[in-house]
């Protein structure tokens, strides 16, 4: 057996599926002409050294929304190689605590029910997110 050994970059991401009151979840959209731009994701960031992927979760969302969080249930992990770049995306359930999300470092945010999700463009590794999401399960469920 052989073993390729990528020399992709590799990002290492917290990921937040941030739910509130109405069991709806935060979406943003990637800012225009950046990487994977105009794209919608589930807001997140990577994790610093000497960090919690739950602290860098809080911090991201404080840095990139202003809002606070409570993050709970690890939902998935996932590993997905796209054409020049390597992300392992680790993604929590969170509860959304206090504050109006702003959108500080994204185009676009949106609060939206799980069924409408499948309207909006995500980029690829996010398929397998959504499917967790579909398999039934909501904080606690
Ligand atoms: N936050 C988040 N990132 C995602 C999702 N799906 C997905 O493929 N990604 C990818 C896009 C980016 O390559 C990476 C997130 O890192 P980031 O947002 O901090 O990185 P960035 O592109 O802003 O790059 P940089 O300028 O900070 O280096 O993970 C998702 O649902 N949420
Ligand atoms: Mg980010």
């Amino acid at each position: 057996m052989s073993e390729t050994i990528s020399l992709l970059p590799h990002k290492i991401i917290g990921v937040a599926v941030i739910w509130n009151e109405q069991d709806q979840i935060l979406i943003d959209r990637r800012r225009a002409g950046g990487a994977m731009g105009g794209l919608w994701e589930f807001p997140g960031g990577k994790i610093e050294p000497g960090e919690t992927v739950e602290e860098c979760i809080k911090r991201e969302i404080y840095e990139e929304l202003g809002i606070e969080i409570a993050v709970g249930e690890h939902l998935i992990t996932i590993d997905h190689t796209y054409t020049e770049l390597r992300v392992t995306l680790t993604v929590h359930h969170c509860r959304h605590l206090a504050g109006v999300p702003q959108a500080i470092e994204c185009d676009e945010i949106r609060w939206v029910n799980l069924a409408d999700l499948e309207q909006f463009a995500f980029p690829k590794a996010n398929v397998q997110i959504i499917a967790a999401l579909n398999q039934g399960v909501g904080i606690g469920d």
